[in-house]
């Protein structure tokens, strides 16, 4: 397992030298521009059913703060839009920037947002999560732009109140009865297109499904993910942001709209 990260030598241009999957045909995130995406009437729209109770704990973990779900059984699911059965959800964790013109990974329409929530789920067909990270249906991520507002969603508070329990990486607090389909938007509009992860080792296994509305988030909200260093406790401290990936080429994929 080789040491990656965000900035200079370890930076996402480096990753190929120790992930050369980095460079391939089908890596995430993409540019999805109005002009080359196909409406696709025959997309069916998502549904997630999550239990509350799945909710297990938040973490810090040097690269991003992360929610963990109990995935031992369907029990928090996500099912329709371009999926083919019900996928489990695993996680959820954030991208942000340095200030909040930028942090996003998708950008639309050459817009940056200020951050990005991916809900991680994996294919239940696969005996467990390793074995669908190497498949190319093996995953479904869930992205939700975080837009800077004067409006901020309440709900992203009850995750926003743990970071000062997380500060430094490593560290992990319990997350209990939380369900996270309280941060959608209104809209269940999205995009899809065959994708990768966008952090090592980078597989090509990701239905991406990229919510064509934002959520709103105040500007002291993306300040507190800020507020999280990339260090352990007893290291000097360095700031975790810019944990986002540059778009990468889409090649020959196309990207399609549940909407017109
Ligand atoms: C899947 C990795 C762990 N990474 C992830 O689970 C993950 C999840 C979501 C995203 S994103 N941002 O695309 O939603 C990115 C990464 C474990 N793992 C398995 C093999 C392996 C080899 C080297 C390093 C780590 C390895
Ligand atoms: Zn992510």
């Amino acid at each position: 397992y080789y040491p990656w990260g965000y900035d200079g030598d370890n930076g996402p241009d480096q990753w190929h030298k120790n992930y050369p999957i980095a460079k391939g045909r089908h890596q995430s995130p993409i540019e999805i521009n109005n002009k080359e995406v196909h409406y696709d009437r025959s997309l069916l729209p998502w549904f997630a059913s999550y239990d509350p109770c799945a909710a297990k704990t938040i973490l810090n973990n040097g690269k991003t703060c992360r929610v963990v779900f109990d995935d031992s059984f369907d029990r928090s699911v996500l099912r329709g839009g371009p999926l083919p059965g019900v996928y489990r959800l695993r996680q959820l964790h954030f991208h942000w920037g340095s200030s909040d013109d930028h942090g996003s990974e998708h950008v639309v329409n050459g817009v940056r947002y200020a951050g990005e929530l991916h809900l991680l789920h994996w294919n239940p067909k696969y005996s467990n999560y390793l074995d669908a990270v190497r498949r190319t249906d093996g995953i479904a991520v869930l992205a939700i732009f975080l837009q800077v507002g004067k409006t901020p969603k309440p709900e992203m508070k009850r995750i926003l109140e743990e970071i000062n329990a997380i500060k430094t990486k490593g560290k992990e607090v319990p997350f209990p009865n939380f369900d996270p389909s309280i941060l959608f938007p209104k809209s269940h509009d999205y995009w899809t297109y065959h994708g990768s992860f966008t952090t090592p080792p980078c597989e090509e296994c990701i239905t991406w499904i990229v919510l064509r509305e934002p959520i709103i988030v105040s500007s002291d909200q993306m300040a507190k993910l800020r507020s999280l260093s990339k260090n352990a406790e007893n290291e000097p401290d360095l700031p975790l942001v810019d944990n986002w990936r540059p778009t990468q080429p889409r090649y020959f994929r196309m990207v399609s709209a549940s909407f017109l």
